[in-house]
């Protein structure tokens, strides 16, 4: 079960936080190269991050970087830099349609024979920060055997929207049609940024909805952010205590030739079972909630 909860962003220009980043663990680390890098510094943070990627202390760490549009004057120098340095996975920012994906990947494989990658071995993920991008999840979704997941981006998207960020009403079907597209296609959905590092109480909030729409994680602006969301993440110790009465019940059921049965006067049948079954490999790759 690859985890992928915590996917924390960092500003591809700063030095200092590139050279430790490693040490807060998050299960990805996203190096940015477009709107936390200002155009002055598009081609130091591209060399700084190109390095980055090189660092041994990041090979233990999935690394992901988000590169500029192809269509501005630096996402293909982004890309060579970033394919060719062997990072993990390219997060495409602003993706608006199927078409945008189907370009980053033919420039990926070219850059991928040119370097003597393997071809395929590079990841893509897609954010969605606009209406049409919204529309057009399903397509964005299936675009690519490459594609790992797709993200929501709440800033530019409240922006295309004429509206602004709020307590979630905004995002609500931008949310759930970004999740269908990434469950249809078989792939990891991410939330949104939450940008205000110091209200814990207010991030919690909505780590409980997003966790409970079913999303896989999230991206995150600051290391603070990463052990309250893999906490939120991880089962409690009711929810394994639970699980594996459910499959013990379910066993004894099967052994004795039953088919649905009752636990406490509640059913179980394939799903509960299934679910259960999931609870427990959350626990056993994530740990019990504190
Ligand atoms: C809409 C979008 O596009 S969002 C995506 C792009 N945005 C980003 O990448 C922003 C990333 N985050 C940051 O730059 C910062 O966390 C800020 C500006 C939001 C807050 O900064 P601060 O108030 O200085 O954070 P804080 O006081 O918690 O920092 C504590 C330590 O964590 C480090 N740190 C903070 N954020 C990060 C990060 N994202 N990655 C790695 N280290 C970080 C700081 O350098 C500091 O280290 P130090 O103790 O060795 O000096
Ligand atoms: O990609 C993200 O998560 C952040 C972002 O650019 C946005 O919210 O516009
Ligand atoms: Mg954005």
């Amino acid at each position: 079960m690859t985890l992928r909860r915590s996917m924390l962003f960092l500003p591809g220009a700063n030095a200092a936080m590139l050279s430790t980043a490693f040490v807060y663990k998050p299960d990805s680390i996203m190096f940015d190269l477009e709107d936390a890098v200002s155009l002055r510094e598009k081609d130091a943070a591209r060399l700084l991050v190109f390095h980055a990627l090189q660092n041994p202390a990041y090979a233990d760490i999935e690394t992901v970087v988000r590169i500029n549009p192809l269509a501005t004057p630096f996402g293909l120098a982004d890309l060579e830099a970033v394919v060719r340095a062997g990072v993990d996975i390219v997060r495409l920012p602003k993706t608006d349609s199927a078409a945008d994906v189907h370009e980053l990947e033919a420039q990926v494989e070219r850059i991928e024979r040119e370097c003597g990658r393997e071809v395929g071995s590079t990841r893509l993920m897609a954010a969605i920060e606009s209406a049409s991008g919204v529309v057009n999840a399903l397509a964005i979704a299936t675009a690519s055997k490459r594609l790992v997941g797709i993200a929501l981006a709440g800033f530019d998207y409240v922006m295309d929207m004429q509206t602004e960020r709020g307590d979630g009403t905004e995002l609500f079907y931008a949310r759930c049609a970004v999740l269908h597209a990434a469950r249809v296609a078989g792939i990891d959905a991410f939330d949104v940024v939450y940008s205000d590092v110091n209200d814990e109480a207010g991030f919690l909030r909505e780590v409980e909805l997003i966790r409970k729409l079913g999303f896989n994680g999230k991206s995150l602006i600051n290391p603070r952010q990463i052990e309250l969301l893999h906490n939120a993440y991880a089962p409690s110790e009711e929810d394994v205590d639970h699980a594996q009465r459910v499959i013990a019940a379910a066993d004894k059921a099967e052994r004795e030739g039953l088919g649905v049965i009752a636990l406490n006067g509640k059913m179980i049948d394939a799903p509960i079972v299934n679910h259960a079954r999931r609870v427990l490999q959350r626990a056993q790759a994530s740990g019990v909630r504190k």
